[in-house]
């Protein structure tokens, strides 16, 4: 595991923003296409927004690109909640990923339980016989420690059989559409990003702490490629 820290958000997403672009164009040199899961909440929108001006822009062969998400909220695309409208809002909308690379869970017109099968359905097609799921899992973390859409004490937390899945989630009186640790875990390279004060501790026990992945789903993220963490400074304080 790398740790990358940064002053703040701004450093954080400048770092990162350097490191994907190296990243994307190693693996593109090696092979045709390049597939990336999205998290959603407010940490990547920074990122996000910097990728699509003009220096990182022409960097990254948009092209080759294959876009999907990690969790999704059971909203309207519309709707601000939406994972989804967040990524195309902030970077989608601003750059030349083809309509068809594109793949968000599907939220209107379907149930949550018939969007996680299609999703499911969607990822066997793209990696069954693959080393690897995802050439890259972008993830956040919660202030409770979770990732994607597995929160604390939640059974899909342990979810194994299935690739995606959805939940009714109580707290928030919502569905969630998920990725679980299986497909996220076979992917070549998982990054977290987390910024702020109110991450110190959980960061610290995630990272440090004893193994609870009940507690603190996000530690049940152990890829078989590459995992990097990438922080700033105030996320970061409890580590040292
Ligand atoms: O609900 C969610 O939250 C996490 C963390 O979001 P953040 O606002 O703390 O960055 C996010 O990674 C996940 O995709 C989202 O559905």
């Amino acid at each position: 595991m790398q740790i990358h820290i940064s002053k703040n958000i701004d450093e954080l997403s400048t770092t990162y923003a350097d490191w994907l672009v190296g990243y994307i164009q190693d693996v593109l040199q090696k092979q045709q296409r390049f597939t990336i899961a999205l998290s959603g909440g407010s940490t990547p929108k920074k990122l996000h927004e910097l990728l699509a001006t003009d220096a990182y822009k022409n960097k990254i062969d948009w092209t080759k690109l294959h876009v999907f998400w990690g969790d999704e909220r059971f909203v309207p695309l519309t709707d601000e909640r939406s994972n989804a409208k967040m990524a195309f809002d902030t970077l989608l909308n601003h750059v030349p990923v083809p309509k068809e690379q594109i793949h968000i869970m599907q939220t209107e017109n379907i149930t949550a339980e018939e969007s996680a099968a299609a999703y499911e359905k969607l990822l066997h097609e793209y990696f069954d016989g693959e080393p690897f799921t995802f050439d890259l899992v972008i993830l956040g973390m919660g202030d409770d420690g979770h990732t994607l859409s597995l929160f604390p004490f939640q059974p899909v937390v342990h979810e194994t059989k299935h690739w995606v899945t959805s939940f009714w989630l109580q707290a928030q009186d919502m569905y969630r559409v998920t990725l679980t640790h299986p497909v996220a875990n076979r992917s070549a390279c998982v990054t977290f990003l987390a910024t702020g004060e109110k991450k110190a501790t959980v960061l610290h026990e995630v990272i440090k702490g004893e193994k609870n992945v009940d507690r603190y789903p996000s530690q049940i993220i152990n890829p078989d490629g590459q995992l990097h963490w990438f922080v700033d400074e105030a996320a970061a304080a409890a580590l040292k």
